[in-house]
């Protein structure tokens, strides 16, 4: 499919400009039909972009908010995108929106796929919004490539739309989207800053072979670059 780069001088103006388009199509969807859904990955790129977002005056008692993965901690660990999303994202004026939690109460993450899959089967697909993050290995979600549950994360012949994940290459055991579940997004968007990890998509783009996980999304879907040094 499409790489559609968007490269901005500074993660300030990424993070002005990408909390513009990911309003305009919220608002259009809540228009359209009512609701909205938005599907945010963790880690330290989104959180300039969640104060943007939180601060935004659309109705979020329309949005609904989930997290394409998280780490499996408890909620109050600095490590949880949960906690991530509650104390960045889900605050002032996107208070008012719905949360989607993948973190139930279950030792193992993959006692918990059930109650993922179950907390999201209200929810009608293809989300609105979907915005990835990467790793320099490549990974996106927590599909990652040094993982056993990489190619059953992979499968797009999956009924699932969930896979507890146990990366050797980064801490704790993971509960991530799968990649049938992220292509299920009407708008992709991956969010970056820096070259080196621009020049993982460039590689991974020409590459042959699905080396990374971030090429099994960009070879099936239309992906927006946001994009800044
Ligand atoms: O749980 C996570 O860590 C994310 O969902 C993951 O996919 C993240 O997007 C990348 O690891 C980039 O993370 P940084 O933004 O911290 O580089």
């Amino acid at each position: 499919m499409a790489l559609v780069t968007n490269d901005f001088a500074t993660p300030a103006e990424l993070t002005d400009a990408f909390a513009g388009r990911i309003l305009g199509i919220l608002q259009h969807a809540i228009v359209e039909k009512g609701s909205a859904t938005l599907v945010v990955s963790g880690g330290r790129t989104p959180q300039p972009l969640f104060a943007k977002l939180a601060e935004a005056d659309i109705d979020w008692s329309k949005v609904t908010i989930t997290l394409a993965d998280d780490r499996w901690v408890p909620v109050t660990d600095d490590a949880s995108n949960d906690k991530l999303v509650r104390e960045h994202l889900l605050v002032k004026k996107a208070a008012a929106a719905t949360f989607i939690t993948l973190k139930h109460d279950f030792v193992d993450a993959a006692d918990a796929v059930p109650a993922c899959e179950a907390a999201l089967a209200d929810i009608t697909l293809p989300f609105d919004v979907l915005i990835l993050g990467m790793g320099e290995d490549g990974h996106t979600a927590s599909l990652f490539p040094c993982s056993e549950q990489i190619a059953a994360g992979l499968d797009l012949n999956s009924q699932k739309k969930y896979i507890a994940v146990q990366p050797t290459t980064a801490p704790h055991q993971r509960m991530s989207l799968t990649l049938p579940a992220l292509l299920a997004s009407k708008n992709i968007f991956l969010h970056l800053t820096g070259q080196s990890k621009k020049d993982v998509v460039l590689d991974a783009l020409q590459a042959n072979e699905i080396d990374k996980p971030i090429k099994a999304v960009l070879d099936r879907a239309t992906v927006n670059l946001m994009w800044a040094p």
